[in-house]
C-alpha cells in the first residue's frame, strides 16, 4: 500500500519519533511511504516526497517536525479538501497518517467522510484530546515547565516574591496541574479548576503573615491577563508579584524518553491498523495499552480533567 504521513497544528516534541516510527514500520511491513510537507497545506499544494529508512535517520532526538507543520484555515472548505484528495489519488496514495491535535482530527474526520482512509496520532503538548491518557509532546513540555518553575522558585524565594507563571495548554489545564504538583505550587489555576482572585489574594496575605518567603501560582493560558493579575496581587496582598509567560519554549526541545516511546508505539500501531484494513480512527493510549476509536467518537467525547492530581497537589502542598 502507498501511505502518506503529515504533521499538523502546533508542533510537539515527539512528532519526529512518530514520523520515524510510521516510516520504518511502513517500510518493514512492505508498504511505500510518502512525507507531506507543512500539514494539510502540503496536501493541497501536492508537496509529497517519497521517504526511505534514511529519510528518518537521526531524528529521534530532534524537537519540532522534519515535515514542517501549518495551520490552514481553508481546510474546513469541502472544495479545498477535494483538491487534497485529488492530489493524493494522483500520487497513487491510498491512506494517510496525520499527527496533530483536535483541529487536525477534525480535518481527518472530514477527509474520512469524503471517502479517504485516514489514521490519526495525538501530537500536541496540550493533552487536550479525549480517548487517550496522553498525547505525544505532553511529557516533554511538562519537563520544560518543571525546569522553568524550579528556576523561578529560586529567584522568587531569594527576593521574597510571589510568581505567577503562565503555561500553554490552550483550554486544557493538564500541563499546569501536572507541573504545579511536580513543583509544589501554592496555587494552580486552570479552566477546569478556576479560582476566585480575591480568595487567592486573601490566602496570599495569610501566607505572607506566616513568614513564607515565596509563593508560586501556576496558571493555564487564556484564563486571565497574568501581568494585570500580578499587579493586583502586589497592590492588595503585600506580596510583590511578578508574572512569567513561558511561551514557545514549551513547544521546543528534544523529546523525552516517555514521548519517544509513546511516539514509537503509536506510529507502529497506526501502520498495523492500516495493514489490517482499518482507518477512520484515532490512536490512543489507555491504561498503557494501545487503543483506537473512530474520529467521530473522539471528537464527540470530552477530556477527563486531572482532578485527582489537582486534589493531590492541594493535599500535599
Ligand atoms: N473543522 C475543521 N475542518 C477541517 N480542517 C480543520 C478543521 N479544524 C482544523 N482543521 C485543520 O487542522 C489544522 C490544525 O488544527 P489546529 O490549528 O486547531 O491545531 P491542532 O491540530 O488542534 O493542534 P494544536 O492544538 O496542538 O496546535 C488547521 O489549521 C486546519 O487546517
Ligand atoms: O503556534 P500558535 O498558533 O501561536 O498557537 C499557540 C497554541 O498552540 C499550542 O502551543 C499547541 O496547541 C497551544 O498550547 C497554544 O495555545
Ligand atoms: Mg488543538
Amino acid at each position: 500500500m502507498k501511505i502518506a504521513v503529515l504533521t499538523s497544528g502546533g508542533d510537539a516534541p515527539g512528532m519526529n519519533p512518530a514520523i520515524r516510527a510510521v516510516v520504518r514500520a511502513a517500510i518493514n511491513s512492505g508498504h511505500e511511504i510518502y512525507g507531506v510537507m507543512d500539514g494539510y497545506a502540503g496536501l493541497v499544494s501536492g508537496s509529497f516526497e517519497k521517504m526511505s529508512r534514511k529519510s528518518v535517520s537521526e531524528i529521534l532526538d530532534k524537537g519540532g517536525t522534519i515535515l514542517g507543520t501549518a495551520r490552514l484555515k481553508e481546510f474546513n472548505k469541502p472544495e479545498v479538501r477535494q483538491i487534497a484528495i485529488h492530489n493524493l489519488r494522483e500520487e497513487g496514495i491510498e491512506a494517510l497518517v496525520v499527527i496533530g491535535g483536535d483541529g487536525t482530527y477534525r480535518g481527518a474526520e472530514a477527509l474520512t467522510e469524503m471517502g479517504f482512509p485516514v489514521i490519526g496520532l495525538p501530537g500536541t503538548i496540550d493533552n487536550d484530546l479525549p480517548c487517550t491518557d496522553y498525547t505525544i509532546g505532553f511529557h516533554t513540555a511538562l519537563e520544560t515547565i518543571v525546569d522553568a518553575l524550579d528556576k523561578i522558585r529560586d529567584t522568587s524565594s531569594s527576593h521574597q516574591r510571589c510568581s505567577i507563571v503562565e503555561t500553554m495548554g490552550r483550554h486544557c489545564g493538564d500541563l499546569a496541574v501536572s507541573a504545579g504538583l511536580s513543583c509544589g505550587a501554592e496555587f494552580i489555576i486552570t479552566p477546569e479548576h478556576p479560582m476566585n482572585k480575591e480568595d487567592i489574594i486573601e490566602r496570599l496575605k495569610i501566607h505572607k503573615s506566616e513568614g513564607r518567603r515565596n509563593a508560586i501560582i501556576v496558571i493555564t493560558e487564556n484564563v486571565c491577563n497574568v501581568h494585570e493579575f500580578a499587579e493586583e496581587i502586589t497592590a492588595k496582598s503585600g506580596f510583590a508579584c511578578r508574572a512569567t509567560v513561558l511561551g514557545y519554549v514549551q513547544r521546543g526541545g528534544s523529546p523525552c524518553a516517555e514521548d519517544r516511546i509513546l511516539a514509537g508505539r503509536m506510529g507502529a500501531y497506526a501502520i498495523d491498523l492500516l495493514s489490517q484494513g482499518i482507518s477512520g480512527v484515532a490512536v490512543g493510549i489507555q491504561s498503557n495499552k494501545m487503543v483506537h476509536y473512530p474520529f467521530s467518537k473522539v471528537l464527540a467525547s470530552k477530556t477527563e480533567p486531572m482532578d485527582e492530581i489537582f486534589e493531590l497537589a492541594t493535599k500535599i502542598r
